[in-house]
């Protein structure tokens, strides 16, 4: 039945060479058709099966096609035996005149609005029009009957009948041309959806604007990327509304188009044992065209695509008590979304579900002795995450900063050690990292060994030459310190002493880890601009500031952003139960009021609406102010609030929070604990988040609270200066209350004009909360900040 093939392919042949001459509104598909025979003849460097007989045949048409004289006249006698099988099938052509509607209507969407003639379906079009004159019409391969998908395959199937012989005839007659066609005859592939059709079917899909997606099978390969180079000139730019059109018709439509047998297949044995071999039904060759899901835009980050690989001490949701887990969590997921292939190692503190055993195992020697380390790893959100298993980081999940200095020392060490070798021994995906084009992003002093392991274990010895490391600063107040004797624990050459010790007044010579990290990384992040200048102040840098200073050049401050999975009134799952409910800035008055009730009957407080309900959620240590909050409340249970406060940490604030509990039972609750359920419930349902914090670097808490409507008062300083403007009552503008020192009566100060408009200003209030939860505080913006930094990272020697 090689007859069909030839025949099919004979319709082919005055498809391509006629249609376009009476109707350009055909282009679709006359322009679809040349590209792809010239691609099953390997003219454009296909793969080599294709080739044989029908290269030339193919080529020669191909040629004519792209414009050559020598190739019209090739086309034109493929014209003339074309139009023998037209005449033998004229009832049936004529019942394809439908087709011409259908196809104009598409070739009238596709076709480049500004009429650029580089696209190649244009200039398909164009060159078929010298073709005119053959007298073929596009009629012969339009189906007037419209049949719904219209299929070329169909018209061929009902020919399969009848013209058998015919076609044979022409096959013949047409191979003995060294045209086209292979008269070899072909075994009846099976029957498809189709009855008895033939010839190879192509299913030609719609023309995608932008055509990135892969090939479905390998076969298949060459016609795509064929298509997709006929295609690309016209598809470069961004897509119209009038393309989009165009493609859900053609993908509605899915035009099927016959190809012969004998081009699919190659005329030598071999060859057609290789294309039974991929395609062992001969039936249908599917040209998956690149379909709306397959279509992936370019990425973000552009050119700027790195690996990148952040190391971090915790990382949520698995491990987490502050900040740091947050941003670890969240971050990655964002230079994901940028396109950048992204990696968070972390230690496997627990038996955490998603993480499966790599089955890779190395050793390190830390201290002289041999620790065995495990990568276990998990793909979540486009993320890589590896944990890296040891003993000394098992069951440490709720005690990570645990144990005495030179444990902790030792835990780090093995943990930056085994990390920086992560690239080369974890197979993510089946590839691992690798370390060219390659950037670490250490976090804090825990993990700021990594870029000096980088530097004295590697880049000094000519290693890892195109990696980079990157140290984000979360918080300088920890810092790794001990006495210089700390240095033999971390395994390094001599020399390298110089980079931790540290001296001052107090304490006299001694190691530091932060230190050495910032000046062995090839670029410093702080997580705001605020913080980026505190920290070159002698207040601000705890005893770092001079090293800041001297690496100012390489320092730079960048706002975290937040999880808005995680951290959204509209999605938090915390908000689900207990008469707790979601809410949006189009249900914040439902909602947000219901969430406060339930939080007043969770925890035990009268449930009264108008009552401000104050929260307070941290650490409970120096830094986040509880103490200013302290002397605070006495003022405040003078003026009919509540109080909720939410943290763990230092032994005697935690009395603290009791005491106050116990002696404010109505009013006052101190929940002394982490726990991340009742963090989320109270940003959602306090009126009011109280952040005294003597320092801040970012704070979350604060952006958490904007994003549920719930109205920050805060000590103006690092990133709490940056992100809550403070509000003007007279232009209606701002986000919260500030205090510019971390005093008593300058936080009741703020605290009393909070509450003052929250009772007598309730449309002042109101814009507030509106424009809290109307802020972009995603972390896409912070991401592509950070990827600046890689990039200078990267190009930097
Ligand atoms: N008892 C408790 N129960 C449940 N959840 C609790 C909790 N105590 C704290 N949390 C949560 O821990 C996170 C704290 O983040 P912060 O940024 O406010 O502070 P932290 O000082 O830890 O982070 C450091 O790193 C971050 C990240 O860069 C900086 O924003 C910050 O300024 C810097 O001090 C929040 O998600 C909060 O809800």
């Amino acid at each position: 039945m090689a007859s069909m093939g030839y025949f099919a392919a004979g319709i082919d042949g005055s498809i391509l060479l006629h249609s376009a001459n009476h109707h350009r509104s055909v282009a679709p598909v006359i322009a679809y058709r040349p590209r792809k025979l010239s691609m099953f003849c390997g003219c454009s460097g296909g793969r080599r099966r294709w080739t044989a007989q029908p290269v030339k045949a193919t080529g020669e048409a191909t040629e004519g096609v792209d414009g050559g004289d020598k190739s019209d006249d090739a086309l034109q006698a493929t014209i003339e035996k074309s139009k023998k099988v037209l005449a033998l099938q004229k009832d049936l052509l004529q019942q394809i005149s439908e087709r011409k509607k259908l196809v104009s209507s598409i070739k009238n969407s596709i076709i480049d609005p500004e009429g650029s003639e580089q696209t190649s379906l244009e200039s398909n079009v164009s060159k078929l029009d010298a073709h005119e004159t053959e007298g073929n019409d596009i009629n012969s391969i339009i189906d007037p009957e419209g049949r719904e998908p219209p299929s070329l395959e169909s018209n061929v199937s009902k020919l399969d009948a009848r013209e058998s012989e015919d076609a044979t005839e022409l096959g013949k007659d047409l191979s003995a041309n060294g045209t086209i066609f292979d008269a070899s005859p072909q075994p009846k592939p099976k029957a498809t959806t189709s009855t008895n059709v033939q010839p190879k079917e192509v299913t030609s899909v719609p023309l995608k604007s932008s055509v990135t997606a892969a090939p479905k099978t390998s076969s298949n390969n060459d016609l795509y990327k064929e298509l997709k180079s006929s295609t690309e000139a016209r598809i470069s730019g961004p897509k119209t509304s009038m393309e989009e059109e165009s493609n859900k018709k053609l993908k509605d439509t899915a035009v099927k188009i016959a190809i012969p047998s004998d081009i699919l297949s190659s005329t030598e044995d071999e060859q057609r044992e290789d294309l039974k071999e991929s395609s062992p039904e001969p039936a249908t060759v599917e040209v998956q065209g690149p379909t709306e899901e397959d279509v992936k835009p370019p990425p973000l980050a552009g050119a700027n695509v790195m690996n990148v690989i952040l190391v971090a001490a915790e990382c949520a949701p698995w491990v987490k008590t502050g900040g740091l887990g947050d941003v670890a969590g969240a971050l990655p997921k964002a230079l994901a979304r940028r396109g950048h292939r992204v990696m968070v190692v972390v230690p496997r503190y627990g038996n955490y579900a998603e993480a499966q055993d790599s089955g890779v195992r190395k050793r390190y020697k830390i201290d002289g002795q041999d620790m065995e380390v495990t990568y276990f790893q998990a793909y979540i959100d486009g993320v890589d995450f590896v944990f890296i298993d040891s003993p000394n980081f098992r069951h440490m999940g709720n005690n990570i900063y645990g144990g005495n200095r030179v444990d902790i020392l030792k835990r780090m060490a093995l943990f930056c050690r085994s990390a920086v070798e992560v690239p080369w021994h974890v197979p993510c995906g089946g590839v691992c990292y690798g370390d060219g084009n390659l950037v670490f992003i250490a976090n804090d002093w825990h993990t700021a060994l990594l870029p000096v392991y980088l530097k004295a274990y590697y880049r000094d010895h000519g290693l890892m030459k195109y990696t980079r490391s990157i140290l984000v600063i979360h918080n300088i107040a920890h810092q790794g310190r001990g006495p210089l004797e700390d240095f033999s624990y971390v395994d390094l050459p001599p020399h390298y002493l110089d980079y931790f010790k540290m001296y001052d007044p107090v304490g006299g010579d001694h190691f530091n880890i932060f230190a050495a990290g910032l000046k062995a990384a090839d670029r410093i992040v702080t997580v705001s601009h605020g913080y980026a200048w505190e920290l070159k102040t002698s207040e601000g840098g705890w005893g770092l500031h001079g090293i800041i200073n001297e690496n100012d050049w390489k320092l730079r401050g960048i706002v975290n952003g937040i999880d808005v999975k995680e951290w959204s009134p509209e999605l938090d799952v915390h908000l689900q139960s207990d008469g707790y409910v979601n809410y949006s800035l189009d249900t914040l008055k439902p909602g947000k009021p219901q969430c406060k009730a339930a939080l007043q009957k969770e925890l035990g407080l009268p449930v009264r609406e108008d009552v401000p309900l104050i929260g307070f959620i941290g650490r409970l240590d120096q830094q986040k102010g509880v103490d200013l909050i302290a002397e605070a409340v006495p003022w405040m249970m003078g003026q009919d609030v509540q109080l909720v406060m939410l943290g763990t940490g230092r032994h005697d604030l935690e009395e603290l929070l009791r005491r106050f509990e116990g002696q404010y039972n109505d009013r006052v609750r101190g929940w002394v604990g982490f726990s991340v359920k009742m963090a989320h419930r109270i940003t959602a349902g306090a009126d009011i988040l109280l952040m005294p914090s003597r320092f801040e670097p970012c704070g979350l808490n604060q952006l958490y609270a904007m994003r549920y409507g719930t109205i920050p008062v805060v000590h103006a300083v690092g990133g709490l200066r940056d992100t809550v403007q403070p509000f003007n009552p007279f232009e209606e503008t701002g986000l919260g209350w500030t205090f510019g020192r971390a005093e008593v009566n300058e936080l009741i100060h703020a605290l009393g004009n909070c509450l003052l408009t929250y009772r007598q200003y309730k449309k002042s209030w109101e814009g507030l909360q509106r424009r809290g939860m109307m802020q972009d505080l995603s972390w896409d913006h912070a991401a592509q900040n950070y990827e600046e930094v890689l990039v200078a990272a990267k190009y930097q020697w």
